[in-house]
């Protein structure tokens, strides 16, 4: 087990780890996220003993890492798969670091197998792809067959079936009864290999608790109601029957409905009362991706802006709303789709606190007094930053409470994708990034 309490980690003025308390426990994949800067590979540093925490501190299975006894084979790491000697053929690089650990050639040639390189074992690393060199870092970390792995953006550079593999290699891992902690971005992949998650924003704890309690927590579900494309009147005259009712109506990108605030049968018996035909009226529960978009939107330091091209876009055709193609029927507008949030699904519940980092932006986080630490098994998501914490109870969740995301800003607006011509082939290159002592 890994166990973080009151971990902070601060560079100079910069306060990138602060006051983090979780366990990461045997048996399941742990998911660990966070938006890019939050601190994720700094805590996954302080656990490897690469970084020295300011304050708290962290252990594996009751020891920090330098103090555990032959760390390598207890503990299994792949943070930066870039960080190898490019001259080294792989399985040399494996050598030398199962050598550094006792670690017989053998249980090299085992993980080569085992990620799918053993044909490259001669290669030198700097003439491998980022996928190859994923799988290597993968390798590295399997070497001493250890009990606890972590792994930090795993499936970087991996193509589909190398992240089918890694999704299957966490679990199987998890199984049998090791802690598996993995960093992504990929939310989609997450919510396929993990069981359990721990999110932090800017430095700090903003969920601890199941996959399936942190969509629940973060997201309400909806329906999703669609009328017959061929007559726009009908899905207006539903909007406006489904609203009148009490329900909140918002378009979906392919034309349907989505409607939260209403029951299904509830739906149905509108639509009939308003002689609308239907052609789907189906439940849907929020992705894991819309809630963490939910938690974390008041957290993300690092926004992009829509690009603006210079000024050298072409004009639009007279009517055309940007984006628009001549001879694309523009969107029905709907009412409600102007609303804040209408992307992510609405929270569940209604009057959390203010967004604590509205006026943080740009900030460490404050100093806050200490939080009472929650008990074992304890899921957890916390306000923040809350003078003081309230002990969570045994199996209950707790969220930070953020507000609606914002509006986007006028000309913010996701850019169609522009069909491009195809660059003329490359010329072949001679390649030397087979090693010639193989
Ligand atoms: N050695 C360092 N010196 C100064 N600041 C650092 C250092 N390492 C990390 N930071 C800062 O600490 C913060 C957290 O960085 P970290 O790399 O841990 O985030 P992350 O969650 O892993 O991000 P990403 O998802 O982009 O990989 C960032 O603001 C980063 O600039």
């Amino acid at each position: 087990m890994i166990e973080a309490t009151g971990l902070t980690k601060r560079y100079g003025a910069k306060t990138a780890v602060y006051n983090l308390s979780f366990q990461v426990r045997p048996g399941t994949v742990t998911g660990f996220l966070g938006p890019n800067g939050s601190g994720k590979s700094t805590t996954m540093r302080m656990i490897l003993g690469l970084d020295n925490p300011t304050s708290g501190r962290v252990t594996i299975a009751g020891h920090p890492y330098r103090k555990l006894p032959n760390a390598p084979r207890q503990v299994g790491a792949l943070l930066d798969a870039k960080a190898v000697h490019g001259g080294r053929h792989a399985r040399n690089h494996l050598l030398s670091l199962a050598q550094l650990s006792g670690i017989p050639a053998s249980r090299v040639d085992e993980v080569l197998g085992v990620v799918g390189l053993r044909d490259v074992a001669k290669k030198r690393s700097n003439g491998f792809s980022l996928g190859m060199g994923q799988r290597l870092g993968i390798a590295a970390a399997l070497l001493g067959d250890p009990q606890v792995l972590l792994f930090d953006e795993p499936v970087n550079g991996l193509d589909p079936e190398g992240i089918l593999w890694v999704r299957n290699l966490m679990k199987s891992l998890a199984a049998e009864g090791r802690t598996v902690f993995v960093s992504s971005h990929l939310m989609s992949e997450m919510a396929l290999t993990a069981e359990h998650l721990i999110v932090i924003g800017r430095g700090q704890l903003l969920a601890d608790m199941s996959v399936r309690e942190f969509i629940a927590a973060n997201s309400a579900g909806f329906a999703r109601v669609r009328t017959p494309e061929t007559e726009p009147e009908q899905r207006e005259k539903l909007t406006s029957a489904l609203t009148e009712a009490g329900g909140q109506v918002l378009p979906e990108q392919d034309g349907a409905l989505r409607v939260t605030g209403l029951p299904l049968p509830r739906i149905s018996d509108l639509a009939h009362d308003a002689d609308v035909r239907l052609w789907e009226l189906s439940p849907h529960q929020a992705s894991l991706e819309e809630a963490y978009m939910r938690l974390t939107q008041g957290a993300v330091d690092y926004r992009s802006t829509a690009d603006q091209l210079g000024g050298f876009q072409q004009p639009q055709a007279a009517g055309m709303p940007p984006g628009m193609a001549p001879g694309m029927a523009p969107p029905v507008p709907v009412p409600g789709q102007d609303q804040p949030g209408w992307y992510p699904p609405p929270a569940p519940q209604q009057g959390g606190r203010p967004n604590p980092y509205a006026a943080q932006q740009g900030q460490p986080p404050q100093a806050q007094p200490p939080q009472a630490q929650a008990p074992e098994h304890t899921a957890m998501l916390r306000t923040l930053p809350a003078p003081q914490e309230q002990q969570a109870p045994e199996h209950t969740a707790m969220l930070r409470k953020l507000p609606e995301p914002q509006q986007p800003q006028p000309g913010q607006q996701a850019q169609q994708p522009q069909a491009q011509p195809l660059p003329p082939a490359a010329e072949p290159t001679k390649s030397d990034d087979e090693d010639a002592t193989r």
